[in-house]
């Protein structure tokens, strides 16, 4: 997102998944206290499992910390969910909507990510909706199209960059080691780019946009070197701060 002067500053999420309990609020804390050393350049955050958001906060009230998914409705029957005003409640100021592991494992539409994020938004979160293409969409030549429909069918049409950002995590370098070529990586961005720059007009041109999958410590610097890259999601090398460190270092490196 923008600072004061309208330069871009990177913005690095780990997403811990479903991953933590109350044994590893150490661990957190230890990557909020590594994370402040980075936040003259770098917006860090993590988001956790619903359950460990309340205490983390207690904990850390400094330090930014999110949901990975919230229910579209603010209260209601709907067994097992949590809402977004459940989220900011227990001290949660940004959630993930629209993770490829919901969309897959969940069924979920574009139109209930859209509704998530609407919902989100008007909870007083910040939103960072996910895209991305299977590798089967990828090697039939569909990966820009079905991405770009993505985003387009996802982002409410009130989307700001005070509040909106995107994160591109291609499915199959999810936890695989694997990760795109860069020019197909500053392909991707771009064209997300440019869309939101049409559809937002100048403001789509402050709004992050973050790549996910398979991003650590050594290949970090590499993709934040990309044009249109103004961040990471990350999964895996979140979970301890000496993993995520050398992704906030190289964040701050690009800066
Ligand atoms: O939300 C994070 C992404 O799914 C990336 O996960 P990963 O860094 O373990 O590949």
């Amino acid at each position: 997102m923008p600072n004061r002067s309208g330069i871009m500053r990177k913005f690095i999420v780990g997403n811990w998944k479903m991953n933590g309990t109350s044994s590893d609020l150490s661990e957190i804390e230890a990557i909020a206290t590594m994370s402040a050393n980075y936040k003259t350049s770098v917006d860090s955050a993590l988001c956790l499992p619903a359950t460990l958001i309340d205490r983390a906060t207690s904990l850390l009230p400094a330090f930014t910390l999110g949901g990975q998914d919230c229910h579209m409705q603010v209260s209601g029957a709907h067994t097992g969910c949590v809402s977004a005003a459940m989220l900011a409640d227990a001290g949660a100021t940004l959630t993930l909507v629209g993770h490829s592991e919901r969309r897959a494992g969940q069924n979920e539409s574009d139109a209930d990510i859209r509704g998530k994020a609407a919902a989100a938004h008007v909870a007083g979160l910040k939103v960072i909706i996910c895209v991305g293409e299977t590798l089967e969409e990828r090697d039939a030549g569909k990966a820009l199209d079905i991405v770009l429909d993505q985003v387009q069918k996802s982002v409410p049409d009130n989307a700001a960059s005070d509040w909106l950002s995107i994160a591109y995590e291609p499915v199959w370098a999810i936890g695989t080691g694997r990760i795109p070529e860069d020019s197909d990586v500053a392909e991707m961005h771009g064209a997300i780019r440019e869309q939101l720059v049409a559809r937002f007009g100048i403001d789509g041109e402050s709004m992050s946009i973050l790549y996910g999958g398979s991003m650590n410590g050594d290949n970090a610097a590499m993709l934040m070197a990309i044009p249109n890259v103004d961040g990471g999601l990350i999964g895996g090398a979140s979970l301890t701060a000496a993993k995520f460190e050398p992704i906030l270092a190289a964040a701050a490196k690009s800066a």
